[in-house]
Formats: structure tokens, C-alpha cells, sequence
């Protein structure tokens, strides 16, 4: 794939033509001059320029802006543009004399890209002339109508031609949903999806909140839409306000037949429901320019009647006979830098959230960026095309604003792509090219426009984005001369939009069945409107940066305040006086335009710092959202952090249970081993004394006693001492019995004898009850061995426990 061309400003991005706006009907000044008593007549300050003899068909060129007689002292400045069109031009001369008929024979003959754009300050008349209005078609309906005529019976209708929506989703490098327009408008408009328009939220503040004190709608219109160019309306038309109508003189109004409205006001009569009509409630609405509409149900009906007017039936431009087309219309604005759908809907009812759209280069699209995912629906007939187009305009954003009561707060995007194929409709390879009418939103001064919160939020985007296009156009208009300058579109999705498209490309298409498909720069005409009683600074800030060459050149006949300036000025550069000590008047001249290029200079600065309080307003709100944020994490990790605590205490408790009861069970067995090992150490004892003597017997106890520690604290020393005394006492017995039997005669043996056997007994009885005792004290033992806690006795250094078992044996059988 090539690399693109850099996009450079010696590519013509623009042809610029000018519009005057009228100015309103003597009846409105009237109006507005009894609301308003103090406010001084507006000065006309736009003066066009006499045309020159042979250019340009006669049509001036150049206009001259001379500053309000005010205080401040500003330049005269003046402008050039392809043509200049004065108050009385009507839709059909703008029609025809911008060169919007070559842009639609480019489409269809060349496949060349054509964009239209409107560009003005807020209320200056962009909608008007790309919209028209109930009584006019706009350059959007003319272009349609001249395609569609053109076209006439090459154009493939999708009830006629079953395979066409596939044939042109298979070819489509967007990947967009296509369907065709009666399935849309039946899904729209149809009975069972009125409940579901009703509940989509609004823009804030959109025409719709008319306060309650303020006619209502009629339920049965759907003009609730800024842009509402139809006639929507009850099959009985009502008498409407038509505030458009009575402000206008409209040369071309004279002829329309086909108008189901009235253009009177009448008294007391209810006012209809449209774009005008919002008017009535603005005042009132602006008092509260914050507040959300109370959601109103959109009944949306069809079109019943259609303005015919101007008519073009003469007009046509030339097609390929050969070919067969089919038109696709889809339609987006870019609402605070984002891209958003006009004609989807969304499936689910509850969800009103709109999606934003990517411009991005895609599979089949590469080299270049398009709005992915559009719903695009196919218009076989231009009243099909029209339709649609009311439907998107109903989804756009507008706003009443202290400068206009129907102010878009987008800028609006209408496509309609003609594909073309070759005759036969046997291949899929369709080719073709796009119109696209940009209806942009208006610059506006926060101050005039009054406007607050949300609102003035969308007025900051939308003073940004006109910024970066007046950066894009400057560039233009700076290097008329060829010199190549980098076009800075890449930096907000309007100028990505409006340019990324002026610059030829060659890239692979392979869904195209061609291999390279070279795009020819679209061809793209600006109209910027202007009224001349409106905003000084703001219109000519427009015209600064939109007009295709800009001069200082007539100076403004000094005021006291200029002479004085000019005083100082020239006191201060002394080097400009002549020899003879005064100030020429050239010299006079350029300081002034000096000092008025520097007036200038500050009001842009002015309009910046706007801007940038604008975006502060903003960051300041992000931040505060992010700080909120930041603050729910913080909570939502310190409750994690309580939770693990939690988790890991009741795991340690677990653990520890499973330890003790571990711990208890050896702790159970080791005492069983400590009873059995006595038990045997009893026996053993219980043996000695059954089978031994009582010398022995003796000794057993006695090396039991020396072993055991008592826990009643009794010290073994003493026992010992005792059973000494005791065994003592019973040796000296011993003694004096044997001594007793030796001295006896022989038949005293026999009594020897019968007291040997008491002797044993007593012995014997002795034994028993020290087996007792033994015992008794195992058993505590073994009870002080199950019960926890308390101390065990220790059988430390006794000669069993030191044993093995054959030594135990061993003893045992001693
Ligand atoms: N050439 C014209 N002839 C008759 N009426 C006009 C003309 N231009 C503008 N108007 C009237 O001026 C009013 C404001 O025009 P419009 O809504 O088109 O302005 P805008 O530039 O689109 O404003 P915004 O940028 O706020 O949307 C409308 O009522 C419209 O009818």
C-alpha cells in the first residue's frame, strides 16, 4: 500500500462562498425593539464590494467590515471569497451558483467525494440555507432531488431487488448495518415502537422543555426535532406561528403550491409545534438553562406534506447509461468530539445510552479512516431519502441558547453514498462516491449566548473544534501563493472528518474486486453565512480565518480616541515622522492598523481564554470525578484487606483446632502407654511381693517411694527416713523373735513354727495393703494423666523406666 500524500494546504481544501443573512421582519424589530427598549438599533457593518466587470458571472467577491462607531478602535478589514451572496439571494441561486451541481455530477460521474459544509456563527443561518426551511427546500433536499432525478430509473430499489441489501452489505468496507428504508421507517414509525421513541432521553435543555405556561405541542407532531424541515404534522393542519416565514422576504416563496402550512400568525390560534415555535418558549426556558426537560413522548408520524420548493425539475446532470446505482443514506454528528448514530435506534428500550462511533481505517478501508458501524439504509426513492433524513434529524442535538432558539449542539453529518455497478446486476462490484452536507454547529460567545452548565460545556467542544477548523482553513488561505504547509486536521474528529478526505490515495480494495483503486481529493465547498446586524467580534473572527485572502486596507476615519492614540503612537516612533516634525497620514495609517491588528489580537486571545475557562470547567469536573473514583477504590481495598484479614483469622483458628486436637490424641496415647507400662510395673510388684520375701517386698516399696514424687509435696527424704525408722523398728523385732526362738527348747520349735506363720502373715498383710496403696496411687495416677492441665507426675530415674523389656523380663522372673 502507498503511504498517503501529507496532507498540505497547496491541496485547495475549500471553495468559500459567502451568505448574508436577511435581517428579521420589520415585525419582529418591532418585537424585539418593545422587549428590549434600551438596546440601540443594530448597525449593518458587512458592506459588499461592487463586483468586479467580468469575474465571476458578475457576483461580488469582496466584502469590507467596518466596525461598529463604538469606543474601541478596530481595523477595516477586507475579505475575498469565491462569491458573495447578498440578503435577497434565495436557495435556488445558492443552489446553483456554489458549484453544488458539479459536486453532485462529480459523485456520479467521476466518483469523486463531494462535501458541503456550512460554517457561521450561531444564528446566522447555516440551517437555513443546508435545510431550508417549511416553505424551502435546503441544499440537502435540492442535491437529493437532482441525484434522484438524474438517476430517474437506474436506481435499484430493494422491494424490487431482493439480493441488493446483501450485494451491498457483502461490498461494504465500513462495516455498517444495512437495510433498506421501508423496514427502517417501518421500525421507526410504526405503531408498536411509538412507546419506545417516547422514552429516548433528551439533549439537556433541547427545544423541547417549553416551560408549562408556554402552548404545548400537539401530541400527534413530531417537530421536536432544530432542523425540522417537513411539514409533520396532523392530516388536519393546524394555523402555526411561522416566525421564519414573516422575518424572510422570499422571492422564491411566491410560487410554492404544495405548502400545508399557513405563513400568517393568527391571533389566539394554538401554534404549532416546530422549529419556530420554540422561540416562544425560549425566554422562558433560558431562565433555567440547566434543567433537564421533563421528557415529552415523541408520537412520530410521517411526513404529510413535503416543501416543493425551488423547483428544479429543468435540472439534471449526466449518468452512466450503462450502469445501474443504488443510494445509500446514513447520517452522524459529532457531539463533544464524539461520533454519534442518527438512524439507530437502540434495540433495548431501557437502553438510552448512545454508543459513540470510531473513525478508524478498517479491514477493507486501510488507507483511509471511516465512521465504522453506521447504519446506513437504502433509498430507492428521493421521498424515501427525505424520510430518513427528518427521522436522523429528530435524534441530533439542539439547544435553545441566548442567540438562537433552536441552536445545534452538534455538528450534523448527512451521507449519500451512490454506488454504481455495471449493467446486468450479475457482479457484486460496486464502486462509487460520497455526498457529504455538514451542517456545523455555531460559534457563540458564552456572554451573548447566556448559556450555562451542559450547554455551555457543548458550546466550549464546539468553539474548540471551529478553532482547530479556522486553524485548518488558515492554512489555506495563508499559502494562496503554493507554498506547502502540513494542514493540522489530526487534531479533533471535525477537522478529521471535513479533511482527511481532500488528499488522493491509492490503496488495495480487495472487497471492491479491484486491485487499485485510486481515490481522487474530494472536492468540498464551504458556505459561510454571516449576518450583518449580528456579532461583530464573532463574525469577523469567522471571516478571518474562513475567507480565501484577507486585507487591512481602508482606514477608518480616526475618532478622539484613535486621534489621541494615534498621538501617542506617533510620539512614541519618532523615526515615522517626516523631516518636518509631523506625522504623515501613511504613517498614521499603519499604526492604527497596528493598534487594530493588536485590538484583534486580544479578542482571539479573549475568545481562547473562554475556551480554555471552558475546558477548566471541564478537567475541573473530570478531576472531581476521578477523585471520587480514586476514593470508592480506596474503600472497596480496605474492605478487600478486612475480608483477607477475616479469611486468614478463621483459617489460623482452623489450623489451630486441628493442632490441638492432634496434640490431644498423642497427648491421650502417650498416657495409655504411661498405664499400661504401670500396670505391668504393678504386676511385677504384685508378683514380688505374692512370691518373694518380705525383705524383699520391702525393698520394691521402698525403691518405689524413693521414685515417686508426690504432688502432695511430701519429701521423699522424709519417707525414707520413716520407712528406715519403721524397718528399723521391725529388724529389732525380728531380732528379739529370733533371739526368743533360739533360746527355747525344742518344742518350743514347733511354736517357733506358729510364730513364724504370724510373723509371715503379718508380713503378708503388710504387702497387701501396700499393694493397696500402690494401686490406689496408679489409679490417681492415671487420672492425673487424663485430666489436662494439671501436673503429672513424674516417674523420673526409677530403674523401669530406664529398663528395656527383656530387663524388665529378666527382673521379673528374680
Ligand atoms: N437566508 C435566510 N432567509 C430567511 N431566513 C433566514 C435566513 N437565514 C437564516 N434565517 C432565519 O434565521 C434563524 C436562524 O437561522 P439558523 O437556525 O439557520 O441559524 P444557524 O446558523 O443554523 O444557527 P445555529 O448554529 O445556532 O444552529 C432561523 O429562524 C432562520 O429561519
Amino acid at each position: 500500500m502507498e503511504p498517503p500524500p501529507k496532507p498540505t494546504a497547496s491541496t485547495s481544501l475549500f471553495q468559500v462562498y459567502l451568505r448574508l443573512r436577511p435581517p428579521p421582519s420589520p415585525l419582529v424589530q418591532l418585537t424585539q425593539q418593545s422587549l428590549y427598549p434600551l438596546l440601540p438599533p443594530p448597525e449593518r457593518y458587512l458592506v459588499v464590494e461592487a463586483p468586479d466587470e467580468v469575474a465571476q458571472g458578475n457576483k461580488p467577491t469582496h466584502i469590507t467590515i467596518r466596525p461598529p462607531s463604538d469606543s474601541r478602535k478596530r481595523a477595516v478589514e477586507k475579505f475575498t471569497f469565491s462569491k458573495v451572496f447578498e440578503e435577497e439571494s434565495g436557495q435556488l441561486e445558492i443552489f446553483k451558483e456554489t458549484g453544488v451541481i458539479p459536486l453532485v455530477e462529480g459523485v456520479i460521474g467521476e466518483g469523486r467525494d463531494g462535501l458541503l459544509a456550512t460554517l457561521g456563527v450561531t444564528g446566522s443561518g447555516k440551517s437555513h440555507t443546508i435545510l431550508g426551511s417549511k416553505s424551502q427546500r435546503g441544499l440537502t433536499q435540492l442535491s437529493l432531488d437532482l441525484l434522484y432525478r438524474s438517476l430517474d430509473m437506474r436506481i435499484l430499489h430493494p422491494s424490487n431487488n431482493l439480493s441488493l441489501i446483501a450485494s451491498l452489505s457483502a461490498t461494504d468496507a465500513s462495516e455498517a448495518q444495512i437495510s433498506s428504508a421501508s423496514a427502517f421507517l417501518e421500525n421507526v414509525y410504526g405503531d408498536h415502537n411509538q412507546e419506545r421513541m417516547g422514552s429516548r432521553a433528551t439533549t439537556p435543555m433541547t427545544v423541547g422543555s417549553i416551560p408549562s405556561s408556554t402552548p404545548k405541542a400537539p401530541p400527534s407532531t413530531g417537530l421536536y426535532s432544530q432542523w425540522s424541515i417537513l411539514s409533520l404534522g396532523s392530516p388536519k393542519p393546524e394555523p402555526c406561528v411561522n416566525v421564519r416565514a414573516l422575518t424572510t422576504p422570499d422571492v422564491e416563496h411566491v410560487n410554492c403550491t404544495s405548502i400545508a402550512h399557513s405563513s400568517h400568525v393568527v391571533p389566539g390560534a394554538t401554534p404549532r409545534w416546530t422549529r419556530n415555535h420554540a422561540k416562544v418558549g425560549f425566554k422562558n426556558s433560558l431562565q433555567d438553562s440547566t434543567s433537564t426537560f421533563s421528557m415529552q413522548k415523541r408520537h412520530l408520524q410521517r411526513p404529510s406534506a413535503l416543501p416543493q420548493c425551488p423547483n428544479i425539475s429543468n435540472l439534471s446532470v449526466a449518468v452512466d447509461k450503462n450502469a445501474e446505482y443504488a443510494i445509500q443514506v446514513s447520517m452522524y454528528e459529532v457531539y463533544n468530539d464524539r461520533i454519534f448514530d442518527l438512524l439507530s435506534h437502540p434495540q433495548n428500550p431501557k437502553d438510552l445510552r448512545r454508543r459513540p462511533l470510531l473513525f478508524k481505517p478498517t479491514e477493507a478501508s486501510p488507507d483511509r479512516k471511516i465512521v465504522a458501524g453506521l447504519r446506513k439504509i437504502v433509498c430507492g426513492t428521493y421521498e424515501e431519502a427525505l424520510m430518513v433524513l427528518e427521522t436522523g434529524l429528530m435524534e441530533r442535538r439542539v439547544a435553545g441558547t441566548g442567540s438562537n432558539s433552536v441552536s445545534s449542539r452538534s455538528h450534523g453529518f448527512f451521507c449519500v453514498e451512490v454506488k454504481k455497478r455495471p449493467g446486468g446486476g450479475m457482479s457484486n462490484a460496486w464502486n462509487g462516491a460520497q455526498l457529504t452536507i455538514v451542517d456545523l454547529a455555531g460559534s457563540e460567545r458564552a456572554r451573548n449566548a447566556k448559556t450555562a452548565g451542559a450547554t455551555l460545556a457543548e458550546a466550549g467542544k464546539i468553539n474548540e473544534s471551529l478553532m482547530y477548523l479556522g486553524q485548518c482553513l488558515q492554512m489555506q488561505s495563508d499559502c494562496q501563493d503554493g507554498t506547502k504547509t502540513i494542514v493540522p486536521f489530526r487534531q479533533c474528529k471535525l477537522t478529521e472528518l471535513l479533511f482527511s478526505n481532500s488528499f488522493p490515495s491509492t490503496a488495495h480494495h480487495p472487497t471492491l474486486h479491484s486491485t487499485n483503486h485510486h481515490r481522487n481529493a474530494q472536492k468540498a465547498i464551504m458556505i459561510v453565512t454571516a449576518d450583518p446586524l449580528g456579532d461583530f467580534n464573532a463574525t469577523s473572527q469567522i471571516l478571518r480565518y474562513s475567507a480565501l485572502a484577507r486585507e487591512v486596507t481602508v482606514p477608518r476615519i480616526p475618532s478622539v480616541t484613535s486621534t489621541i492614540m494615534s498621538g501617542t503612537a506617533s510620539v512614541a516612533q519618532k523615526p515615522h515622522a517626516t523631516a518636518s516634525g509631523s506625522t504623515s497620514p501613511s504613517t498614521v495609517y499603519r499604526d492604527e492598523a497596528v493598534v487594530e491588528m493588536a485590538f484583534s489580537e486580544v479578542a482571539r486571545l479573549n475568545e481562547q481564554v473562554e475556551i480554555l475557562n471552558v475546558k477548566l470547567h471541564d478537567e475541573q469536573g473530570r478531576r472531581r470525578e476521578a477523585e471520587e473514583e480514586w476514593q470508592k477504590a480506596e474503600d472497596r481495598a480496605e474492605e478487600v484487606e478486612r475480608e483477607i484479614r477475616e479469611e486468614c483469622w478463621q483459617e489460623m483458628e482452623r489450623r489451630l483446632e486441628v493442632e490441638k486436637r492432634r496434640w490431644m490424641t498423642a497427648l491421650g496415647e502417650e498416657a495409655d502407654r504411661n498405664d499400661k507400662h504401670l500396670d505391668r510395673k504393678l504386676d511385677i510388684l504384685a508378683q514380688g511381693i505374692r512370691g518373694g520375701s518380705p525383705f524383699k517386698v520391702r525393698s520394691h516399696i521402698l525403691i518405689m517411694s524413693l521414685t515417686t514424687v508426690h504432688e502432695d509435696g511430701v519429701d521423699p527424704k522424709e519417707q525414707v527416713s520413716e520407712l528406715q525408722i519403721e524397718n528399723q523398728a521391725l529388724r529389732s523385732q525380728l531380732d528379739a523373735l529370733q533371739r526368743e526362738l533360739h533360746s527355747q527348747s525344742p518344742t518350743r520349735s514347733a511354736k517357733k513354727a506358729q510364730l513364724q506363720a504370724p510373723v509371715l502373715g503379718v508380713v503378708s498383710d503388710n504387702s497387701t495393703a501396700l499393694y493397696d496403696t500402690l494401686k490406689l496411687l496408679s489409679l490417681q495416677d492415671k487420672k492425673e494423666a487424663k485430666t489436662p492441665g494439671k501436673k503429672m507426675r513424674k516417674f523420673t530415674a526409677r530403674k523401669w523406666d530406664l529398663m528395656d523389656e527383656n530387663e524388665m523380663d529378666a527382673y521379673e522372673n528374680t
